[in-house]
């Protein structure tokens, strides 16, 4: 125990990958080089008392939409991850829909990671689009060091020329086997065109356009049926497959039944999934608009037993946020409003809140859930995702017990609009580590807006 730390984080409870133990943690150069109890500092040691708190791995957000370039004004990196700074999450990986250029092809990808560098609190890594047209695109992406490749079944919305598209069959297929052959995975946002296409065309038409109509243009089934074809094609190419935001218990147990058959696939569902309801949609309006849609509280319920039950991979956000006119305008309908929920900042302390202090599940698998989970799945697992000596030190500290109602001033989003503004809430964030250095705490804010770096998760990738 001679050796001289960095930084000691003494007391807390340390959530590790089996359980949740009282032990000191001692980092060295941005690692953790010990946990063990009774730690002593060296007289340059900072040292942060955690008695009493929650010391979790790093929140890793594998789902949040930043949108630079061209719509940096309605998220940017700058904010996106001050505000994933403030919530416990120390890496995310951006999706490459509703900035413009989408990140679709090479030249598009060094736009991104220019605009990310130097502007990011936390690490971060990048998803590539699999579009109409850009197969032969794939493998320069993937060569570049993308976490994934990401595709859309039904229409992703958005504006403007150039704009990210929805995958036809076709495409899907042979991306999916282009994909398989570079070893990498496909995420898919799993929702039948041709089912929510006819309904919202046929909503739309007869002026039923609420909230409660918006939900029906997009039913189950839209999503298990998406779900079941992807299963099919990935099946046919062995490419490695991701759901993103699942909605439903069903295709949580469609997607169980294709892993015992041996296929390499995970399922990804969102915070909103798990606290909101579609009552809350029609109550809230379109700033708890999302696709797939909020569902019944009978189902919500379903989705937490399939938490406890093993069939969920991750947790992330799909933070997708839009300035507030794209909700609010006057005059402007369900329907027309821009589907995406601002909840980058919340996901550890909903977690811990509804899973933990509500529903008394183990934080061992909130910590699964939000950061092991993903880390295994993007190839970060080396570095990221568990408190373990080795890893970077990664953290987030979460007082368990310390209750705070949700204000849009907390939000450091760009547009401060969430569906869980004026939630009370039991637990809150007090710091966030990132290789060994503070980048939140709750006395002084976001410290640093630009400690992040990419961090390329394919094996062997060169640099841009
Ligand atoms: N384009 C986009 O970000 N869409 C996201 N928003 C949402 O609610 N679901 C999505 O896939
Ligand atoms: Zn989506
Ligand atoms: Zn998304």
């Amino acid at each position: 125990m001679s050796e001289t730390y960095d930084m000691i984080i003494k007391n807390g409870l340390v959530v590790l990958p089996d359980e949740a133990v009282k032990l000191d943690i001692g980092i060295v150069s941005g690692t953790i080089a010990s946990l063990a109890p009774n730690l002593a500092p060296g007289p340059d040691t900072a040292v942060i008392d955690a008695e009493g708190q929650l010391v979790f791995p790093g929140m890793i957000d594998a789902h949040v939409h930043f949108n630079e370039p061209s719509f940096g004004h309605w998220e940017g990196f700058d904010t996106g991850s001050a505000s994933l700074a403030a919530g416990g999450c120390t890496t995310y990986v951006d999706m490459p829909l509703n900035g413009n250029p989408p990140t679709v092809n090479l030249r598009a990808l060094s736009l991104k990671a220019g605009l990310a560098a130097g502007h990011s609190a936390v690490d971060y890594a990048f998803w590539g689009g699999l579009v109409p047209g850009n197969v032969g695109d794939l493998e320069k992406l993937w060569n570049a060091g993308v976490a994934g490749f990401k595709a859309f079944i039904s229409n992703p919305g958005g504006e403007g020329e150039g704009r990210f598209r929805e995958v036809d069959d076709e495409t899907l297929y042979q991306g999916m086997k282009k994909i398989a052959k570079l070893g990498g995975i496909l995420a898919l946002h799993a929702e039948s065109d041709e089912m929510t296409a006819v309904l919202g065309a046929e909503a739309v038409r007869s002026g039923r356009t609420g909230a409660r109509d918006f939900a029906a243009s997009r039913p189950p089934q839209a999503e298990l049926e998406a779900v079941a074809r992807a299963l099919l094609y990935g099946e046919r190419t062995g490419c490695r497959l991701h759901f993103v935001h699942i909605s439903t218990a069903a295709a949580l147990e469609l997607i169980h039944q294709a892993k015992l058959r041996g296929q390499d696939v995970t399922a990804e569902t969102c915070p909103h999934y798990l606290i909101l309801t579609e009552d809350d949609m029609e109550e809230m309006g379109p700033v708890a608009k999302c696709a797939p849609p909020l569902r019944s509280a009978a189902e919500r319920e379903r989705l937490w037993k399939a938490i406890e039950y093993g069939l969920v991979d991750f947790i992330a956000s799909d933070h997708s946020p839009c300035p507030p006119d794209l909700k609010l305008a006057p005059g402007l309908s369900f329907f027309e409003a821009w589907g995406g929920i601002s909840g980058a900042q919340s996901s550890l302390e909903l977690m811990v809140h509804e899973g933990v202090n509500n529903r008394k599940l183990p934080v061992t698998l909130i910590a699964r859930l939000l950061s092991e989970g993903p880390a295994k799945r993007f190839g970060l697992s080396g570095r990221k995702g568990t408190i373990a000596v080795g890893m970077d030190a990664d953290f987030a500290i979460v007082n368990p017990a310390l209750p705070y109602t949700l204000a849009a001033e907390h939000l450091q989003y760009r547009h401060k609009h969430s569906p869980y503004t004026g939630m009370e809430l039991s637990c809150r964030v007090t710091a966030t580590i990132l290789r060994g250095r503070p980048v939140y705490t709750l006395e002084d804010g976001v410290l640093s807006a630009h400690s992040g770096e990419w961090i390329k998760t394919g094996e062997g990738q060169p640099a841009l």
